[in-house]
């Protein structure tokens, strides 16, 4: 018999959302300088920050932070001489982090406050000949790349500036028989890079060249007795593959093929009730990374009191975001 690796929910755990105790772990985070975690994830800075204001706008509480702190420690990390955005002082620029940074200015109506035209030619620098993406002048490709770059110049409405033609041909050639997506040509199916690979072709209008059906079923597959959702085959459910798996599904128009019902109940079970945020599955450490991807897959799953959140960018609708802006700047 194989031994399927799943958990056990004890019936002591959560039921529902508990909202206001993720708002206050997100807006303590931080705060004791000298706590280990927040020294230890130092080098994702700017991306922990786009994790909790995520979190803070789809639950409406995006008033609660003033918007100047944030849109200053985008400057100082913005590097001129290569016009990319690091995690933190410092630090080298990234893909990633120069995506997290523009998020952030998103969802804080401060886009006109980025220097668009060096960031633009930063991430456009970074294409290869075969249309692919490197992360950094280091020169490490992955498909995690070509998402952020083409998600970066989509919010910044510049893809005019890349070869899209050719990243889209790079990216289906990252297409592996299951349906699935590697991080380069022949790399094993994974569902973040899934999640990648789906939100970067939904961004360039190629959705329709990927086989959805065998994707879908590989992506519902992922659902165990536990109603939490793993990232590949034999591996434990995670709160964060909720949102790889469900966002990917959300954007191929069938996420009702996993159960909700049972899938919030896992989400909901990974909630911490005594210090708040989510963990990876339930009885573990909270993290502001797991918190986003809790309350993004929640709110894909119609939670109530949430924004609905975009499934490609994880980021709340464009709408329902400016209403939010709108109310404050009346604060
Ligand atoms: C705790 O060990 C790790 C391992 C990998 C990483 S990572 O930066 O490569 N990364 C994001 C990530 C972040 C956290 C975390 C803890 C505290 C904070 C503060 O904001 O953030 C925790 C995990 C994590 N991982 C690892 C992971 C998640 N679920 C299972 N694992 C093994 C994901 C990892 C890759 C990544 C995914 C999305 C993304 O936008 C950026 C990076 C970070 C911490
Ligand atoms: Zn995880």
């Amino acid at each position: 018999a194989n031994i399927l690796k799943d958990v056990v929910i004890s019936d002591d755990k959560p039921k529902d959302l508990l909202l206001k105790k993720h708002i206050d772990y997100l807006l303590k985070y931080g705060t004791d300088t000298n706590d280990f975690e927040f020294c230890f994830t130092e080098y994702l800075r700017m991306s922990g920050m786009y994790w909790m204001l995520t979190t803070l706008a789809t639950a409406k509480k995006l008033h609660l932070v003033s918007k100047d702190q944030f849109i200053e420690f985008i400057d100082q990390c913005f590097d001129k001489e290569s016009g990319g955005i690091s995690a933190c002082p410092g630090h080298d620029p990234h893909i990633l982090y120069t995506l997290s940074a523009v998020q952030i200015a998103c969802i804080l109506d401060s886009v006109d406050r980025l220097p668009v035209e060096e960031i633009v030619r930063y991430v456009s620098g970074l294409q290869l000949p075969d249309g692919s993406f490197t992360g950094d002048k280091w020169g490490e490709v992955d498909t995690r790349f070509s998402f952020c770059a083409v998600a970066t110049l989509a919010l910044l409405h510049r893809l005019d500036r890349i070869d899209v033609k050719k990243a889209v041909d790079f990216v289906l050639s990252c297409q592996n028989f299951d349906g699935g997506f590697g991080s380069q040509p022949k790399s094993e199916s994974h569902a973040g890079l899934i999640y990648c690979c789906v939100g970067f072709l939904s961004i360039t209008g190629e959705l329709s060249r990927i086989d959805a059906d065998l994707l879908g079923w590989w992506l519902c597959e992922r659902q165990l007795p536990s109603g939490g959702l793993n990232g590949r085959p034999e591996k434990l459910p995670d709160v964060c593959y909720s949102w790889w798996v469900i966002a990917s599904l959300t954007m191929l128009g069938k996420q009702h093929w996993v159960s909700k019902d049972q899938l919030k109940r896992f989400i909901f079970a990974s909630q911490d009730c005594e210090t708040g945020g989510f963990s990876d599955r339930p009885g573990d450490l909270p993290d502001p990374f797991h918190t986003l991807f809790g309350v993004a897959a929640l709110s894909l799953l119609g939670e109530s009191n949430l924004l609905p959140i975009n499934p490609t960018f994880c980021m709340p609708q464009e709408g329902q975001l400016m209403l939010l802006q709108a109310a404050h700047k009346y604060d």
